[in-house]
């Protein structure tokens, strides 16, 4: 990626380099050797490779820095003043954190849902097609909010009121039409900062679903509190825990495997000991 490209010139589905330790359906890898906000080392030693079609769950007590390198995967942290980011983020071998790499492009093709559903006080319409604009889209844009909304499980209930405002959804809808609007673009992974957390279990069992699907498309990663939501919907999961051996609090990976494998067979003591719920 090359800040002077538009994103239409730059090509994504270009295949990573070949070196032996890199997996082809590996599409953003993560390397944190340390990440600070000033002079607080938030954490250490964490490889999160991320997978196309398949869903990544991070998981961890609060403070362990899910948040932070899930924010660290599309540079959104770069708003931050004091974050310091040292390591390497790697899409399709190109690293993200490269001086010419402008982050507006890398959060095109590496989208984000966040926390609390937050369209924007627009349409429904507008809303979905924001990142179309922001990207100086030239094409059909009715076709690729249609898309977007049916792609989010959500057409059918909004395609009467498109220019009804994005506030006036109910929560779950709303969620769904941020997911809309981060698919919008077509970016080729989803980074989602606890999606569910602000929703009913009804308005949940509908995004996890809708999570199953988009993974046929994306290189999803979730961040989530909830074990029973990472069991029920990620293929891998990263269990982050939290060293205080310094006198801080810094997050740190522990060991990501297969999600069964990391819920019935930990391979570390810590994790056994979370999975089994002995610590939050
Ligand atoms: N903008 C910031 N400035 C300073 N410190 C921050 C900032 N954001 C996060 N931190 C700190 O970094 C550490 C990791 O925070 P982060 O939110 O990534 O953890 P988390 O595992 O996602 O937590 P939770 O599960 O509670 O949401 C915490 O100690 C937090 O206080």
């Amino acid at each position: 990626m090359n800040a002077s490209l538009t994103p239409s010139r730059i090509t994504i589905n270009q295949p990573a380099p070949v070196a032996n330790e890199i997996r082809d359906d590996i599409v953003l890898d993560c390397k944190v050797k340390e990440i600070h906000y000033g002079d607080f080392l938030a954490v250490r030693d964490s490889n999160v490779p991320i997978a196309r079609k398949q869903i990544t769950g991070f998981i961890g007590p609060s403070g362990c820095g899910k948040s932070t390198v899930l924010r660290s995967l599309n540079r959104m942290n770069d708003l931050i003043d004091t974050f310091r980011f040292d390591g390497q983020v790697t899409y399709h071998g190109k690293d993200i954190y490269a001086s010419d790499v402008d982050p507006v492009v890398v959060r095109r093709y590496i989208g984000m849902v966040f926390q609390q559903p937050n369209p924007f006080s627009m349409s429904i319409f507008d809303n979905v097609a924001f990142g179309l604009k922001l990207n100086r889209f030239k094409g059909d844009t009715h076709e690729k909010v249609e898309k977007a909304l049916r792609g989010a499980a959500l057409w059918d209930e909004v395609k009467g009121k498109l220019k009804n405002s994005g506030l006036s959804l109910s929560g779950g809808q709303q969620q769904r039409l941020c997911i809309a609007r981060a698919i919008a673009t077509e970016p080729e992974v989803l980074l989602m900062d606890e999606p569910c957390s602000a929703l009913d279990p009804i308005a949940t069992r509908q995004v996890e679903e809708l999570m199953l699907e988009l993974k046929e498309n994306f290189a999803v990663a979730l961040v989530t509190h909830n074990m029973q939501q990472a069991t029920r919907v990620a293929d891998k999961t990263a269990f982050f825990g939290v060293d205080m051996s310094a006198g801080g609090r810094t997050g740190y990976l522990v060991e990501m495997g297969e999600t069964s494998q990391i819920f019935n067979h930990p391979r570390e003591q810590l994790t056994r000991e979370y999975v089994a719920g002995e610590f939050s």
